[in-house]
């Protein structure tokens, strides 16, 4: 029986059970109430038939009275029994969903905590959506399991009293039931182990199916969509995943059809036994009335046990998807970092100290042995040719990600002794890719829904040039953004949010400042806005610019070239212009384009 239980069901129990002793001890209470009844319920049909044929086999003395006496109490019992175990059933589900969806939440403030570098990692996401699997249903995983240990004593109490009662007339009729139900368990094993052996597959497919099934109702594609004619591509793409998705699920389903086969054999052997058995006992003697109740029973416990068996098959089966569940929340995904606290009222001086770092999964170094320090109040600008990893160093000494090799200190503190909440409070970064929340502007601004302080809020707007536009709302900060969940919400254009997302920065007021492209959907002005306001905006602070506009550099103090092998120049604007290196042909360039008649252009080159 090696393959029935390859996880600790046990455990997984217990711990479900510990959840609802910690949350309603009242659920056992109604647990207690519907077992009684519903275990007690099924013996109503069972005796019915005998009584009434025992009173019918009177022929002529039959008493009119007595068949009615009989139907009505059993309707009675039956209806009042009835009315009782589904109370109690009606008074917990509702109990049990709310359970589950206490461990959602629970799974959410995890998913919000862990480390960041898996938030860019596919199979987190596959381990993850299998957990959300277990908590997403209201009839499998979590919640199912619950159903069937609310509902199964009850099953178990019946057929206990049945096996005996039967027992007692004939064991070979109990054996060939039990035969049945063991095949059918064994049958349900194995469609289950071969399920779950392809759970990583199925996984895959769900996330690949899913994407494309998103990439359709996401508003952001539909531009891109139209314009360049994705339709196609995208719904070839879905229907091919739907179709990998489906045969998966038609290999599980194969394999339950063969198995099935054996089922059905089983079933012939333990009917052909039932009525062999009975019909040469009433040949024998034994009263029809008998007969009749036996007959009841026995079809009563076959329906029982094998109810009972897909109850304990379903606990079972389900309970691994649960394991996972509670083996995810347990697992350490990084996040929580050491337990230092953040640097209060004094900026930051940021040393890389010999390191090297390729991106998890990939072979590809990023950065090898790169040195670099940021002194306390120093204003650096990165520059760089795309993908040379200027994004990748922001993830780096904000501690997204951790280095492979060698070390960031943060005033001479090594990173990763910071508890992760407080070094991520030292910080004020305005990303590349700009996220706009569904609250409202000041919520946006603030990252809080309480204790907006909303003078500083408006100051922030006003740097960055908001102020009036969200003066003429007329819930002013209140007002909703996005229409996703208020309908009446304002979407700004890219270069207002680049502009929300810089005031955000501002509000935050952290130790440190990064801008990373934050002008890249700035016009002119809005752009010279925010270099000629860049000092009051950093306020004498530690700040990273990273830009590909050239003109950004002018203000600050050191300059740091990366290209594809690493950094390539580091000094100041004037140095690395004396140096005439990389630098020095990037700022002519630009030069050309962006000065007035390219004057400056050809003062350069005359100098
Ligand atoms: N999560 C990731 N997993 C694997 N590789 C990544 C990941 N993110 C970025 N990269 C790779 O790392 C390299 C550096 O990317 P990064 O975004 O840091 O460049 P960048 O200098 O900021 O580029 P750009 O100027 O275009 O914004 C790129 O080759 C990119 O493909």
């Amino acid at each position: 029986m090696k393959n029935v239980l390859s996880y600790p069901l046990g455990k997984t129990i217990k711990k479900l059970l510990l959840n609802v002793n910690r949350q309603n001890k009242k659920l056992y209470l109604y647990f207690v109430i519907y077992t009684i009844t519903a275990a007690i319920y099924p013996f109503f049909s069972v005796l019915l038939p005998k009584l009434l044929i025992q009173e019918l086999s009177l022929g002529g003395a039959a008493k009119v009275e007595n068949i009615i006496k009989i139907i009505l109490v059993y309707f009675i019992l039956t209806s009042l029994f009835m009315f009782v175990k589904t109370i109690a059933k009606d008074y917990t589900y509702p109990k049990i969903t709310k359970l589950r969806l206490d461990y959602i939440r629970d799974m959410f403030d995890k998913i919000v905590r862990v480390d960041y570098k898996y938030m860019e990692d596919a199979t987190f996401f596959e381990v993850n959506g299998r957990a959300m699997d277990a908590a997403n249903s209201n009839n499998n995983g979590i919640e199912g399991v619950y159903h069937k240990l609310f509902e199964t004593p009850a099953v178990v109490l019946t057929t206990l009293a049945l096996v005996f009662f039967i027992g007692k007339l004939s064991i070979l009729i109990l054996l060939g039931l039990i035969l049945n139900v063991i095949v059918t368990m064994w049958i349900s094993r194995k469609v289950h182990n071969f399920q779950y052996n392809m759970r990583k597959d199925i996984s895959h497919a769900e996330r690949r199916k899913d994407y494309y099934h998103k990439t359709t109702y996401d508003f952001g594609y539909g531009k891109d969509i139209r314009i360049y004619g994705l339709k196609d591509r995208i719904l070839n793409n879905y229907a091919d995943e739907i179709l990998s998705y489906v045969n998966l699920h038609k290999k599980v389903k194969d394999k339950e059809y063969k198995l099935g086969f054996i089922g059905l054999v089983t079933l012939l052997i333990s009917d052909s036994l039932v009525y062999g058995i009975l019909i040469y006992l009433t040949v024998n003697g034994m009263p029809i009335a008998d007969f009749s109740m036996y007959l009841t029973a026995i079809l009563s416990l076959s329906t029982f046990l094998k109810t009972l068996i897909e109850d304990l098959s379903f606990i079972i089966n389900e309970g691994q998807y649960v394991h996972d569940f509670y083996e995810f929340m347990k697992k350490d995904y990084g996040g929580k970092g050491g337990n230092r606290k953040a640097i209060e009222g004094d900026t930051l001086e940021i040393e890389l100290k010999n390191i090297s770092f390729k991106y998890p999964n990939t072979d590809r170094y990023i950065f090898k042995d790169l040195d670099l320090k940021i002194s306390k109040g120093e204003k650096l600008a990165i520059v760089g040719v795309n993908g040379a990893g200027k994004s990748t160093l922001i993830k780096l000494i904000t501690g997204l990600f951790d280095v492979s090799e060698g070390e960031v200190l943060i005033n001479g503190v090594p990173i990763r002794e910071f508890d992760k909440r407080e070094l991520y409070s030292m910080f004020s970064v305005v990303f590349q890719d700009i996220n706009i929340l569904a609250y409202t502007i000041g919520e946006n601004v603030a990252c809080t829904t309480e204790n907006i302080n909303e003078g500083r809020a408006m100051a922030a707007l006003d740097k960055v040039g908001l102020g009036d536009k969200v003066r003429s709302f007329e819930k002013g900060l209140n007002q909703m953004m996005l229409k996703i969940i208020d309908e009446k919400g304002t979407e700004f254009s890219g270069g207002e949010n680049q502009k929300l997302a810089i005031a955000r920065a501002l509000y935050k007021d952290a130790n440190m400042v990064i801008l990373d492209e934050p002008t890249a959907a700035l016009d002119a002005l809005a752009e010279a806005e925010i270099y000629e306001n860049f000092n009051q905006l950093v306020k004498g602070k530690t700040a990273i610019f990273v830009s590909h506009r050239l003109a950004s550099t002018k203000f600050c103090d050191k300059i740091a070239f990366f290209d594809q092998e690493g950094l390539k120049e580091y000094g100041s604007h004037d140095e690395l212009m004396k140096k005439k290196g990389s630098y020095y042909n990037m700022f002519l360039i630009q030069g050309k384009y962006y000065n007035e008649g390219g004057k400056i252009y050809e003062e350069l080159k005359q100098a």
